[in-house]
């Protein structure tokens, strides 16, 4: 099913689809916290096309950021496998995994105080050892990674004095220097204004029709998922709701099932995507009749 983002390969092996470019596949993941009842992931598979851009969506705590988490090693895989290029990544040594793959996160931490500059050159650290200098294919990564971000005239500023959406753009610079085949980004326009959103998603456009990343990204605005996404994902509670073109996974039934709300949704123009207007009170949790 060439439209299919994830494939459901229950039995947990690891296998490459040779109908589909697969470029990362998660395959019967399954992701807890010592303190968590039971699993938060659980048996998920999940398959990420090459050179596009699939968005997860799905209420808070469905599990949208220990997904990504689990693909970034940044959380331990109970059961389950990653991987990229049919590779998986857990035998990745640290550094080439960092070069395979980039993550976002929503909780930033610079180390220490920083020019704007200083920390996009953190993103070549995969590419240089330790007493290694700069090299001429760093400051090359460096400058389009800022001016892909549009940070350019940001450069020399101390990374403290930029507003919220300065400093994302920036973070992305950072990821992009790092230059990898994945791009994993964790709610990247939570907290922004609307032109730091557009201005987010732009970049992701742009990388979108270059085709050369592949992106897996969380969004909270499904419309903006819908439109600037190939592929949704729809997490509800841990499991994979739904999943597909944007057109058929933003549906009525979805925003009731998944979202807990009655809406109408009208197909956008070609290139925008569909437009969701509630029409009824919420559905509350703990509401029998929801
Ligand atoms: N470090 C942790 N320890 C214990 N439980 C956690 C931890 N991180 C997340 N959880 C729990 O795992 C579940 C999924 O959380 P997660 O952050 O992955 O969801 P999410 O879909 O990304 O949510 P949001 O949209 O609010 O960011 C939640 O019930 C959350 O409380």
């Amino acid at each position: 099913m060439a439209n299919d983002v994830l494939e459901g390969d229950r039995d947990g092996v690891p296998t490459r689809d040779p109908d589909t470019d697969d470029h990362v596949r998660g395959t019967d993941l399954r992701i807890s916290y010592p303190d968590a009842e039971g699993p938060v992931i659980d048996g998920e598979s999940l398959s990420v096309p090459r050179g596009e851009v699939t968005a997860l969506i799905g209420p808070n705590g469905s599990g949208k950021s220990t997904l990504l988490k689990g693909i970034a090693r940044r959380v331990s895989l109970e059961s389950g496998a990653v991987l990229i290029d049919g590779d998986d990544a857990h035998d990745l040594e640290k550094k080439a995994f960092a070069r395979t793959l980039g993550h976002l996160s929503q909780e930033h931490t610079s180390p220490g105080s920083l020019t704007v500059e200083e920390l996009v050159y953190h993103g070549r650290y995969p590419h240089r050892s330790f007493f290694e200098s700069v090299t001429d294919a760093d400051h090359e990564a460096v400058d389009r990674a800022v001016s892909l971000s549009g940070v350019e005239h940001l450069r020399d500023r101390d990374l403290s004095s930029l507003s919220g959406g300065q400093k994302q753009l920036v973070w992305i610079a950072m990821a992009l220097a790092q230059e990898t085949d994945v791009l994993l980004l964790d709610e990247p326009t939570t907290f922004l204004d609307i032109h730091h959103q557009l201005e987010v998603m732009e970049i992701v456009e742009t990388l979108r029709d270059r085709r050369s990343i592949t992106i897996l990204l969380v969004l909270h605005d499904i419309e903006q998922a819908a439109r600037y996404a190939d592929h949704l994902v729809a997490l509800y509670d841990g499991e994979i709701a739904a999943r597909g073109p944007p057109s058929e996974v933003v549906t009525e039934d979805l925003l009731a099932d998944v979202f807990g709300i009655d809406a109408r949704v009208t197909p956008g123009q070609t290139g925008t995507g569909p437009v969701i207007e509630p029409i009824g009170p919420l559905h509350r949790d703990d509401d029998p009749e929801s």
